[in-house]
């Protein structure tokens, strides 16, 4: 990775010793990530001189070394094969050859920044007591499994895993890490143990190619020595053929008399040699995994991959016949289970896979190994199956919950039964040592994006505060770090775009506004249509009217009215509402008509309940946190009580009248100030959660209650109706009330 003179960046050091003699040399000017660690990439092609040939010897004909006892064509080439250093089969029985096997302590343990740090750091120093002007001062550890922030469990079930090669699960929101984790994996398993695989002709049966599998790196010695071997034999062939040709034309012209006919002689012989040199060719054989460049186990990405690339493929043949055919060897290509060998297959949103696909994964890590055949019926390669071909890779499969409910459940027990399951961490605590992390996470994503200007230690604070918003609890950081480094990404950008020395915090706060949402964008286009179109009310009182909150996607707040009608019914009651949030209308309305039932004397079931969410056609909308604003519409509506309309309010109501913990405060309070809304009420339980920016702070009052009559005695018009209607309520429930603190918060937060 280059860096940009303009924009400012310097050399950034590997927290490792061995780099520091590099670091030594003057003219350096590259900043250093562990190669291939975040892009998976494999490396280039292998430079191969002519020293390590192994076929120097000449006399022994590669037919002849092949022709062995039937072992690995490996075992049997000449010495000087088994004397190279890739290592033989005693090799790979040490499972880490030369290397002393990695402790879960050395791999694991977290890895202290490394930076100057303040021996008593201010609990309130955002930097957690980093000493640093910027990100330029922050070394970055060597290991992808070091640069992980967060996660602890994912981390040491990966560390596990690795080494007693089992398959891992792991199941979160994306963006948390799944395939850096993935990735980490693979820089620890043993490089010691790669194998190349070779796919030969069978000279028995030519659909059936064989498969031979050698030590890494002499797959490519191989494949060199046969080409070389042909060459050979097919140059003595027209050296030979060549001679022949000018003996017949030379009896044709000069003994025979015959000049045409010993043309057509010539012609002949020519076109006999050249078929029987194609037969020389076709015992080349194809190097389908070569691992000779690998610099670590292989890792390979089959998100998402179709049948042929996850499983391998046979190449159709549009020349079947009449000695212009490919052998089917030579049209045989490897999938990833074959290239993940020894390494990590990583998929991510499993269940997307096709059953099938899903099947035969399932049968690649049952056997660890599996044959190749052509995916398409119709195709001249599904006439081929080759020999199985080694697939001992370990699985991580990723994915929501959906993935674990919708994937293969025979594939989930294969990955269960051997290996480990995780869920993902989304927050973390909030200490001094994580925040000198995320600090340290701002360099990561500089040096991996590789043009950004180094962050001040100012911008890295606002980074810092940004993932104390989103993780949406108090005294926790958002572990969401693929969007944080996506505005990291912004904030840089922006500063590039300036020319600027140095990101900022100025630059942060732009990226801020900058890299908002779909969602947030859509969000805050609607509230301010709805202030155009008066739909949005912030004054005065409304009978059945309550301005409720939602979320869309992650991080967008967005008022949402709701507004009752009870209406006596023909027949037995019934709730009445539109659109996508029914369910939960019903549900809400059958929580609050276990209370209402109690304090009033209407009788609920005669009644018809219609309940409209005042323009939530939009998708995304999860509304289940509207619930005590739906049963403060429904009791207002009921009543005949105003509502004020300068509230707004979100919470989740028990059938016991308490208001349960909801998600996405801080995104809603602010949703509700930017409507012009002057109180808001949360649930008491939230109450630690709220984050909210400063400018809104002067902007709204926030009122946290536990009680659905709290939010009655809030919300509702007029002293007498309201006083005796709370009055009722807080009588008839007021031992739950009484109990508040110790029932609001037991559940599980509503998702929104
Ligand atoms: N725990 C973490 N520590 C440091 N950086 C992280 C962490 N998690 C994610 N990142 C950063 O975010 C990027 C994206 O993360 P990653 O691809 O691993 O997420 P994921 O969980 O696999 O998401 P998805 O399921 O969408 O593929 C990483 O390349 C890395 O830069």
């Amino acid at each position: 990775m280059s860096n940009d003179d303009n924009n400012g960046s310097r050399d950034r050091r590997r927290s490792d010793g061995e780099d520091d003699a590099e670091d030594a040399s003057p003219d350096r000017e590259e900043r250093t990530m562990p190669e291939g660690s975040q892009d998976g990439e494999e490396p280039d092609g292998n430079e191969q001189t002519d020293d390590d040939d192994p076929w120097r010897s000449p006399g022994s004909t590669i037919e002849e070394t092949l022709a062995g006892n039937g072992e690995s064509p490996g075992e049997t080439f000449d010495e000087d094969i088994d004397e190279q250093p890739a290592g033989g089969d005693e090799q790979l029985s040490d499972t880490h050859g030369e290397n002393e096997e990695p402790t879960i302590d050395d791999l694991g343990s977290d890895v202290e920044i490394d930076a100057e740090i303040e021996d008593d750091p201010d609990p309130e120093d955002l930097l957690g007591g980093l000493k640093i002007d910027s990100t330029e001062e922050i070394n970055i550890p060597e290991r992808l499994v070091d640069q992980v922030i967060g996660q602890e469990h994912a981390r040491d079930v990966i560390i596990k895993a690795a080494k007693q090669r089992r398959h891992v699960m792991m199941i979160g929101a994306p963006g948390t890490g799944k395939s850096m984790l993935a990735k980490a994996m693979s820089e620890l398993l043993p490089k010691e143990e790669l194998q190349d695989v070779l796919v030969y002709h069978n000279p028995d049966d030519g659909n059936k190619p064989k498969v031979r599998t050698v030590p890494a790196g002499k797959g490519e010695q191989i494949v060199q020595a046969h080409k070389e071997e042909a060459r050979k034999r097919n140059q003595m062939r027209s050296f030979l053929m060549w001679i022949i040709i000018i003996v017949v034309l030379g009896y044709a012209l000069i003994i025979a008399g015959q000049i045409l006919l010993g043309i057509l002689a010539a012609g002949i012989i020519y076109i006999a040699f050249k078929y029987a040199s194609r037969g020389s060719d076709a015992m080349v054989p194809n190097l389908l995994v070569n691992n000779a460049d690998t610099k670590t186990a292989p890792f390979r990405d089959a998100t998402g991959a179709h049948a042929g690339a996850l499983l391998g493929d046979v190449r159709h043949d549009p020349f079947q016949s009449g000695g212009m055919e490919t052998p089917s060897h030579d049209r045989v290509e490897a999938g990833a289970i074959h290239k993940a060998n020894k390494g990590v297959l990583f998929v991510d949103e499993i269940n997307t896979l096709d059953i099938r696909s899903q099947q035969h994964l399932m049968t690649a890590i049952q056997e660890g190994e599996f044959g190749i055949t052509g995916q398409s019926e119709r195709s001249s390669g599904a006439m081929v199956q080759t020999e199985p071909v080694p697939t001992d890779f370990i699985m991580i499969a990723a994915g929501n919950l959906d993935a674990m409910e919708n994937m293969h459940p025979a594939l989930r027990n294969r990955i269960k039964g051997y290996g480990y399951e995780v869920y993902m961490e989304e927050t973390i605590e909030d200490t001094p040592e994580m925040r000198r992390k995320y600090a340290r996470f701002v360099a990561q994503e500089i040096t991996k994006d590789g043009r950004l200007p180094e962050f001040t230690d100012d911008a890295i604070r606002e980074i810092i505060l940004e993932s104390k918003r989103r993780a949406g609890r108090k005294n926790h950081l958002s572990l969401h770090f693929r969007t944080l480094g996506g505005l990291v990404r912004v904030a840089g950008d922006i500063a590039r775009g300036e020319d600027a020395e140095m990101t900022t915090r100025q630059h942060v706060l732009a990226a801020k506004d900058r890299s908002r949402s779909i969602e947030q964008q859509l969000a805050d286009d609607y509230i301010e249509r709805r202030k155009d179109y008066e739909i949005q009310v912030a004054e005065g009182y409304v009978v059945g009217r309550v301005n409720g909150l939602a979320v869309m996607g992650e991080d967008s707040g967005i008022m949402l009215p709701v507004m009752a009608e009870v209406a006596p019914s023909q027949g037995p009651g019934d709730v009445i509402a539109t659109g996508q949030l029914k369910e939960m209308a019903q549900e809400s309305v059958s929580n609050v008509s276990a209370i209402i039932k109690k304090f009033s004397d209407v009788n609920i079931s005669e009644k018809d309940i219609h309940i409209q969410f005042i323009q939530a056609g939009q998708q995304g909308v999860d509304g289940d946190s509207a619930s005590i604003t739906v049963a403060a519409a429904v009791i207002s509506a009921l009543e005949e009580v105003g509502v004020d309309q300068s509230l707004a309010m979100t919470g989740s109501l028990s059938v016991r009248g308490d208001v349960l913990p909801v998600g996405g405060v801080t995104h809603k309070i602010e949703a509700a100030a930017k409507s012009g809304c002057d109180r808001v009420i949360i649930p008491e339980s939230n109450k630690q959660d709220v984050m909210i920016e400063d400018e809104y702070e002067e902007m709204i009052e926030i009122i946290p209650v536990s009680h659905i009559s709290e939010v009655l005695d809030v919300a509702l018009e007029g002293e007498p109706e309201k006083d005796s209607l709370v009055d009722r309520l807080k009588n008839i429930t007021g031992s739950a009330l009484n109990e508040g603190a110790s029932v609001a918060g037991p559940s599980s937060p509503s998702p929104q």
